[in-house]
């Protein structure tokens, strides 16, 4: 309830609420440094990771052009973002959400998966579980503010998340796609 308080006090979640509100109708990993002030920005790769010390929120805006596909850095990103605010004890919860428009995340990188070796393929179905698995189990409390199609791993995503809030239009869709992609997710 507290943490509720607080997100609701969150400038950036306010903001973010508008936003989905009011919305009707690809390289080498560099992860985000958080340092002690009230509010700080940083920016990696394909992570702008907004956080706000007197809340406690931070706010993560994947920004991997052009649609949020999950590579094996993309992945590998993600995961070290999570570590690092789970080793910040002032960091209470994560909204995770989508810089690009219209598409939270295309779901997993086809092309790590289109004729590429069976050890690269085995590590980076290993990155999609560790994602979600490091999501779904994590202490903090997570948010997925989907402002966009959220196919497949997008939807997965989504779904490891505590909560989820998407935005109210008919073309956004999300959901799992692999049967008519006629792939099986593989044992892991
Ligand atoms: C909580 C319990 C959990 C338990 C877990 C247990 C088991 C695991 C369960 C499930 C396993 C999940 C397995 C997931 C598999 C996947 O994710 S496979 C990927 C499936 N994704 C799709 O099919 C999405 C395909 N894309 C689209 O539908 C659309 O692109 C869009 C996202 C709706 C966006 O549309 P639009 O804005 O019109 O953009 P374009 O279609 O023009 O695309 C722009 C460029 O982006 C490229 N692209 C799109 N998607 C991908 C992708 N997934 N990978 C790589 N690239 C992608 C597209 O080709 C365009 O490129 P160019 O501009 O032509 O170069």
């Amino acid at each position: 309830m507290a943490l509720r308080a607080a997100l609701r006090k969150s400038c950036a979640l306010t903001g973010l609420f508008c936003q989905l509100s009011s919305s009707r109708h690809g390289r080498v990993c560099a992860s985000p440094v958080l340092v002690a002030q009230q509010r700080n920005s940083s920016t990696a790769q394909n992570i702008k990771l907004d956080f706000d010390q007197s809340t406690g929120v931070a706010v993560m805006h994947m920004q991997c052009p052009p649609v949020n596909a999950l590579s094996l850095e993309f992945l590998t990103e993600i995961c070290i973002t999570v570590e690092k605010l789970e080793m910040d004890k002032s960091c209470r919860g994560l909204i995770i959400t989508s810089s690009q428009p219209k598409v939270f995340s295309a779901g997993l990188d086809l092309l790590e998966m289109y004729e590429t070796s069976t050890e690269h393929r085995g590590e980076f179905w290993r990155a999609v579980q560790e994602m979600w698995l490091k999501l779904y189990s994590s202490k903090l409390v997570t948010i997925a503010a989907i402002n966009g199609s959220s196919p497949a791993g997008g939807c997965l995503m989504a779904m490891t998340c505590d909560y989820r809030i998407m935005a109210d239009n008919p073309r956004y869709g999300i959901g799992l796609n692999e049967t008519q992609l006629g792939m099986v997710a593989p044992f892991w």
